[in-house]
Order: structure tokens, then C-alpha cells, then sequence
């Protein structure tokens, strides 16, 4: 026992020794609440609390894989359940499916199943979107299930106009989950919160079952997650949190810090432990840090102090351009390892969004420095590996209709999207599954003989498919992949030797089923391989031990913590990000962002910022993030060039615009390439934005371009294209459209042009063809310039 409590505090201790009742530790970054969980769960198992009766909830499967390790080490091969809020409530709903109307075997659905799903619920409900776009609709919606609002309960309610829409898509949505036997991320929490709310016997067996509790970083539970952490500590209230309202980053996603401040009032016989020892970083780390968020308002004041030595100052470097800033910090990390300072895992980069790590990668690539980036959820998104996991998803639950309409015709087999419109119709008309109103297509009177015959071969393959349902992964897959002539498909890329090759893909989805065989000797199934890679995570694929240096987003670092931290793109509209401006408490979330990034840092910290950058192909000056004045500047290292230092401090005595779009592209004066980042931003989804769907290789994603700008963009480029084309085009910029110049339009032909008028999007032509003058939107029209 004494080696357990030796490399405490005492007020680690004493979190530590807590057994039955509820505790709040309530603490500051770097302070241990993390050890205190770890250190705590071991401490019940020696008291002899059977493993069986604890379970330890995660925000991140890394961060459950973690403590994992921890535990181990210090009780060896108890087996705790650990993991995510959302495993834990997938596993639980799994047992308890029949309850919500669902079957055993349900599917999850990915984001991406969750938006066709949603697309097909909005035409279902035949709602206007004039005033609310898919996105948004999918957002109100999810926002009503993280607070456990059914669709009954939004009846006869007075909402908004956007919510009211949403109301009528709600209902059509869950039947189309409950048809396909599927669930959305936000319906897992959902269910069993309300499984639990329903069921008091339920509640009260599984209150017992779990009887000791912990919950890691509970700032962020939302509404749901709270509901059910509190149905199961009712009759055994041994609920452990901990927490730090400043750090509470997921409030876009429902999180509500009011969970962890009214912690004290649900549970009043609360003990609650508070941390004040920093064990993580520097003293100069902790002040940048503690001034910054001392400019939230909303927040509790917490004293943190350390005794680590004071290292040295927080560098803030300010950089030409975003290529400058990529190459300064790689050449800083090859130096330091050259040196033999550290090593490339001491390293991490941290930005706001995805995108922005590209010419980080280029530029420590070209000087050999291996690195990572965390963003688990990528290869999932691939065309080949979603084609496979949506033949998986069938075989497992023939139920799942957007499977079957991703896998009918691929590879094609000549059932064209008409057909499996006329099967989605059947199918909605009976009620019935996609692959049912398949095995029915002779009683479908508007098919063709010949589509009839092509759905009745795939249905005899999908028969095939599912006798090998119960067998190992592995064997499931090969199968697979030869017998729906996907091998075919793939030979065509053998010669690819690029290693994001479809075929290198499929291997290492192979691989993954191998291992998955590996670990689940007995218990393995096409479920449960299923319902890992749909909860599978941003931070699942970080390799602590391995020699690379981290890159990924703020959200992303949240709990983890490195040796030298960089942290890029500290720019107006980037941090805090320009969709969060309108409305004071987000930007107070961006600053927590900012925080969580700084205390991640233990030794070195690198803030900065450049005086322009390449947004979506576009090279434009950008303004410092007004966060930066909220420094303590005075004693942060700044190095920049004159130049640099000049508009730095020019910028700050400037007022900041009234409106706070993004900077759009300037369609009429630019001539650069104009690109789009079709990363989807997986954090603000709530948000306009741009789709490009590339349907012959599904490297569609969504760009954070706000909708102007989107406007604008589609316009220039006439209309969308494939992504790849996207990438590379250089449309004609308007200006090049004079008086006098030749151009050639589809249905007219040859023209010339007699007047301009306008600017931008609004800019007009008239042409003189030869059965007249017609007038043109320069931006929409389909004109080609004849040289
Ligand atoms: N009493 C202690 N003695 C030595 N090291 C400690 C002690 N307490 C914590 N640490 C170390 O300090 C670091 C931070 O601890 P931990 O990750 O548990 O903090 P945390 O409060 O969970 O931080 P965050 O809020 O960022 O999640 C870890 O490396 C941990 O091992
Ligand atoms: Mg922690």
C-alpha cells in the first residue's frame, strides 16, 4: 500500500484514500487529476472492491487506453471497465437494445451515414430549406438529443424557425434509424439515458452492478452524459469526478460546465479535493497560461503553482508568411535533435484546424523528420475501406439502407441511382429494409426487366456474403473482397505504389481484422470489430513510444502532455475562430482552447503567428490573434524581423472590423490557383459550409468556407468539379472578361463581348451574339475566352 500513496500530495492522498461517497476533484492543468483516477482505481481494488463493480469513463478511447496502462502497472490484470462515455453506452445498449425498439446486431452510424441518413429524412419530410440547411437541421437535431429532447416533446412547443423545421425532420429521422436498425453518436448517449430514465429496475440492477464511478474531465459532459452517471449513482452514490471549468472545450457540442459547478448541489454530501500543485510545467509556462485565462469572465479564480524549475521564457515568434513559420519550427526541431537536446517525440504542434498542419508536413519531410498526425478518423473515410465497412455493415444488420445503397452498385453492376430511387421508394411504401424491397424487385413495376435481374444477382451475392457472418474477420474479408469483384477493382490500382493506394488501404484494413481476430480469440464478431472502428477516435492512432513528432488540433491535445509544444496560427479568425465570434461565451471557449494548449506544454513553449498566409489557395495578410495582448508580453521572448515587429504592433492599435467573416477570396483580383480545404472540420459542424463530393473517388469532404465565400468560390469555378480538379484549376479571373474580347459560351457559340457592368459576383456582360445581345453573370455563366 505505502509504494501506491508515496508519489502523492497530501490532497492527492486524500482524493486517493476516498472510498464510498461522492468526490469532486476539482483542479487546475498538470495537477494530477488524472494519477489521482488511475492511482484511486487501484487503491479500491486493494481494499478489495471486485474489479467488476468499477467503471472508469474517458473522453478519448487514448485517454481510456492510457489510464489502462496506468492501472495495470500498478494492479496487474484487473480487469476495470474502461473507456469512453460512448463505448460504455454502446456496450450497455447492445445488452439492452429490445428496450429502445432496436435489435442486438444494431449499426452505428458514422457521421457520414448520419447525413444520408439526414438527407433522405428531409425529402421524406418534405420541409422547406429555404431558411435552414441540412447542416443545420442535423445540428438542432443533435443538440435536442444531448438534451434528451424526443421529438413528442418538441410538439406544440413554440421554436425558432430553424428549430421548427428541425422538429418535423426530427421524428422522420429516429424512424429511419429505427427501420435501419441503426444509431446515430448522439443516440447512443440517447437511449441509454433514457433506458435508464424508463426503467427503474434497469436503473437500479446497473446503479448496483457499477457501483464505484469515475468520470475523467467531466467539464465536458453534456446533458446526456450527465443523466447517466447520475442514474447510476443514486442507491451507490460512489461517483468520482474530476474536472476544470477551464478547460471545458466541447460546449459546441452540448457540454455544459454547469455539470461540474452543480456537482456540490446534486450531491451534497460531496467531498471535494482541490488541487494546487502543478507537476507538469515550467512557472513560465503556468503565468502565460494563468494570465490569459484570467480574461474569462465566467470562471472561478484557481491559484497553481509549481515547483518545477522556471526553465526558460515562452517564445512568441512572429513569421513572414505560413511557409516561414513551417520552416522555422522544422529547422528548430532538426537542430535540437541534431544537438541532442531531444528527441522527435518530445515534440508536438498543435493547430486549430486540420488543415492547417499541410506545410508543416511538407516542410519536415523534406528534411527527414518523421512525424505523425492524429486524426484517427482519416482512413476510415477512405472510398475502398468505407466500400468494405459497408459490405461488413450489411452483412451484420441486413437492416442498415444506407449500406445497401452504398454497395449495390459498387463495384457497378449496372444498377443505376433511378433503381435504387425506386427500391428506397418501395422500401419507404412497406416499411420494410432496402435489401427486403431488393429481394422483392420483381413486384416492382417501374424497374427495368434488366435492373430487376441485376438487383436479384447482388441480392444472391449478399446471401453469399452473409453465410460467412459468424466467421473470423479475416476470412470475412478476403472472402468478400474476391466475391463482390472488388479484387478487380483493386488489380486496376496495383500498380500504384503510393501508399495510400486503394490496395495498400485494403491491406491495412486486413490487417486491422487480423489483429482484431488476434485479441478476441473467443468473444471477436463482425459486431464488435464493427463497433470499434465507428468509435474509433482523433487520438486513437498517437503512438506515445514511437520516435515522431505530434501534430494535431488543440481539441485533440486536450489531457496529454509533451516536453516542447508549438503552437501555430495564434491569428485573428483562426484563434478565436471567426465562427465564434458573434457570441461572448464561445469566444471565452476559444480562449480555453488556447489554455488547454498552453498547459500542455512541460519545458518549451512556441507561440506564433504570420503575417500572411495561404488560406484555401489564396495568399492574404492575416491579423494576430487579439489572445496575444492578453499576455503577459513583457516577459514572453518575442523574435521577429523589423518588418514583423512593425505590423505586429500596428495591428493591434487598429480596431478590429465590425464584421467578422472570414477574408473572403477575391474571385475578381486574384489570380492565384484557387483550392479548397476539403477537410471536413469535425469540430464545428453546426456551421456553413462547402460539400464537394467527388463521386468517382469520395475524397468529397467539407470546407470551412463560409458561405459567401462559398458562393463566390462556386461561382468562379462555374460549377463544381471533381475535388481533385478543384485543386489544381486556375479559373479565369473575371477581369479578364473586357469589352471586345471573343468568347465562346455553350448554346450561342461565338460571341463578342459589348459591355461590362458590376463588380464581383454581381459583374455583368453583355454579349453580342449572332441572334443577339444576352446578358450574363460573369461569375455563373459557362463562358470560355477564344484567344
Ligand atoms: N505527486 C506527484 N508527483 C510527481 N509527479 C506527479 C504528481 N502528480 C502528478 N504528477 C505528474 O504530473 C503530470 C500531470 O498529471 P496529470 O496528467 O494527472 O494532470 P491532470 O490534472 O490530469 O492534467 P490535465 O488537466 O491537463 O488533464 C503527469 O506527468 C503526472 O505523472
Ligand atoms: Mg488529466
Amino acid at each position: 500500500m505505502a509504494g501506491l500513496l508515496d508519489q502523492l500530495t497530501q490532497p492527492q492522498r486524500d482524493a486517493v484514500t476516498h472510498v464510498d461517497g461522492p468526490l469532486l476533484i476539482l483542479a487546475g492543468p498538470g495537477s494530477g487529476k488524472t494519477r489521482v483516477v488511475t492511482h484511486r482505481i487501484a487503491h479500491l481494488l486493494e481494499q478489495g472492491i471486485p474489479a467488476w463493480q468499477i467503471a472508469a469513463l474517458t473522453f478519448t478511447n487514448k485517454a481510456a487506453e492510457e489510464m489502462g496502462h496506468r492501472v495495470n502497472a500498478l494492479a496487474p490484470g484487473a480487469k476495470v471497465w474502461m473507456g469512453t462515455f460512448h463505448r460504455f453506452c454502446a456496450q450497455l445498449l447492445r445488452r439492452h437494445a429490445a428496450l429502445v425498439g432496436l435489435a442486438e446486431n444494431y449499426s452505428i452510424y458514422d457521421t457520414s451515414d448520419s447525413k444520408q441518413a439526414m438527407k433522405h429524412a428531409i425529402a421524406a419530410a418534405g420541409v422547406s430549406l429555404t431558411h435552414a440547411s441540412p447542416e443545420k437541421i442535423a445540428s438542432s437535431i443533435s443538440r435536442s438529443k444531448n438534451r434528451l429532447v424526443t421529438p413528442e416533446m418538441l410538439q406544440g412547443q413554440s421554436l425558432g424557425p430553424v428549430e421548427a423545421i428541425a422538429a418535423k425532420v426530427y421524428p422522420v429521422y429516429q424512424q429511419h434509424l429505427l427501420t435501419a436498425n441503426a444509431v446515430d453518436f448522439d443516440d447512443l448517449l440517447f437511449h441509454v439515458a433514457n433506458l435508464l430514465r424508463y426503467n427503474p429496475e434497469l436503473r437500479s440492477d446497473l446503479d448496483a452492478k457499477f457501483r464505484y464511478i469515475l468520470v475523467d474531465e467531466y467539464q465536458d459532459t453534456n446533458l446526456a452524459q450527465y443523466a447517466i452517471v447520475r442514474a447510476l449513482s443514486i442507491d451507490h452514490p460512489n461517483l468520482a469526478v474530476t474536472g476544470d471549468p477551464d478547460q471545458s472545450i466541447y460546449g459546441w457540442r452540448g457540454a455544459d460546465i454547469k455539470n461540474i459547478l452543480d456537482f456540490e448541489k446534486d450531491y451534497p454530501s460531496v467531498t471535494t479535493v482541490r488541487l494546487e500543485q502543478n507537476y507538469r510545467s515550467t512557472p513560465n509556462i503556468l503565468r502565460v497560461a494563468d494570465q490569459l485565462i484570467r480574461h474569462n469572465r465566467r470562471r472561478k479564480q484557481k491559484n497553481l503553482f509549481t515547483d518545477n524549475p522556471e526553465g526558460q521564457p515562452v517564445v512568441l515568434r512572429i513569421f513572414e508568411s505560413g511557409f516561414d513559420e513551417a520552416d522555422g519550427i522544422a529547422d528548430d526541431i532538426v537542430n535540437a535533435i541534431a544537438r541532442g537536446d531531444a528527441t522527435a517525440n518530445d515534440f508536438a504542434i498543435f493547430c486549430r484546424i486540420n488543415a492547417m498542419t499541410r506545410s508543416l508536413e511538407h516542410a519536415l519531410r523534406n528534411r527527414g523528420v518523421p512525424y505523425q498526425i492524429i486524426n484517427g478518423v482519416e482512413f476510415y473515410q477512405r472510398k475502398e475501406i468505407k466500400d468494405l465497412l459497408a459490405y461488413l455493415h450489411l452483412i451484420n444488420n441486413p437492416c442498415h439502407d444506407v449500406a445497401l445503397a452504398r454497395v449495390i452498385n459498387t463495384p457497378t453492376r449496372g444498377i443505376g441511382a433511378k433503381s435504387i430511387e425506386h427500391l428506397r421508394s418501395f422500401a419507404e411504401l412497406n416499411r420494410i429494409p432496402m435489401l427486403e424491397a431488393a429481394r422483392r424487385a420483381s413486384e416492382i413495376r417501374e424497374l427495368a426487366k434488366r435492373s430487376a435481374t441485376m438487383i436479384a444477382k447482388f441480392v444472391s451475392l449478399y446471401d453469399r456474403l452473409a453465410t460467412k457472418a459468424t466467421a473470423p474477420l479475416e476470412e470475412i474479408l478476403r472472402f468478400l473482397v474476391t466475391e463482390s469483384g472488388y479484387a478487380t477493382y483493386l488489380e486496376n490500382s496495383a500498380n500504384d505504389q503510393d501508399e495510400n493506394s486503394p490496395l495498400a488501404n485494403v491491406d491495412e484494413l486486413i490487417t486491422a481484422a487480423v489483429e482484431f481476430d488476434r485479441r478476441h480469440p473467443d468473444d471477436g464478431s463482425l459486431d464488435a470489430f464493427l463497433e470499434q472502428v465507428a468509435l474509433v477516435s482523433d487520438t486513437d492512432a498517437f503512438e506515445e513510444s514511437s520516435e515522431r513528432v505530434t501534430m494535431m488540433t488543440l481539441h485533440a491535445s486536450k489531457g496529454l502532455e509533451f516536453p516542447r509544444v508549438f503552437l501555430i496560427g495564434v491569428e485573428d479568425d483562426m484563434l478565436p475562430h471567426a465562427r465564434s465570434k458573434e457570441d461572448e461565451s464561445q469566444v471565452e471557449e476559444e480562449r480555453r482552447l488556447l489554455f488547454v494548449g498552453i498547459t500542455r506544454a512541460k519545458e518549451f513553449l512556441q507561440l506564433s503567428c504570420c503575417k500572411r498566409r495561404s488560406i484555401r489557395g489564396d495568399f492574404r495578410p492575416v491579423i494576430p490573434s487579439p489572445f496575444l495582448n492578453e499576455l503577459p508580453l513583457q516577459e514572453i521572448e518575442r523574435i521577429e524581423t523589423k518588418v514583423a515587429r512593425d505590423w505586429f504592433n500596428e495591428d493591434f492599435d487598429q480596431s478590429y472590423p465590425d464584421s467578422w467573416d472570414l477574408p473572403e477570396i477575391d474571385v475578381e483580383q486574384s489570380t492565384a490557383p484557387l483550392s479548397v480545404a476539403i477537410e471536413p472540420d469535425e469540430f464545428n459542424q453546426d456551421v456553413p459550409s462547402v460539400e464537394l463530393t467527388d463521386d468517382s473517388t469520395d475524397t468529397g469532404g467539407t470546407s470551412s468556407v463560409q458561405e459567401k465565400g462559398k458562393k463566390r468560390l462556386i461561382s468562379a469555378l462555374g460549377s463544381l468539379k471533381t475535388a481533385s480538379d478543384l485543386l489544381t484549376e486556375t479559373p479565369t479571373p473575371l477581369t479578364a472578361y473586357r469589352e471586345g474580347a471573343q468568347v465562346r459560351h455553350q448554346q450561342y457559340g461565338e460571341g463578342t463581348i459589348v459591355s461590362v457592368t458590376g463588380r464581383g459576383p454581381k459583374r455583368t456582360a453583355t454579349i453580342r451574339f449572332d441572334d443577339g445581345d444576352h446578358n450574363f453573370r460573369l461569375a455563373f455563366a459557362k463562358l470560355e475566352l477564344v484567344q
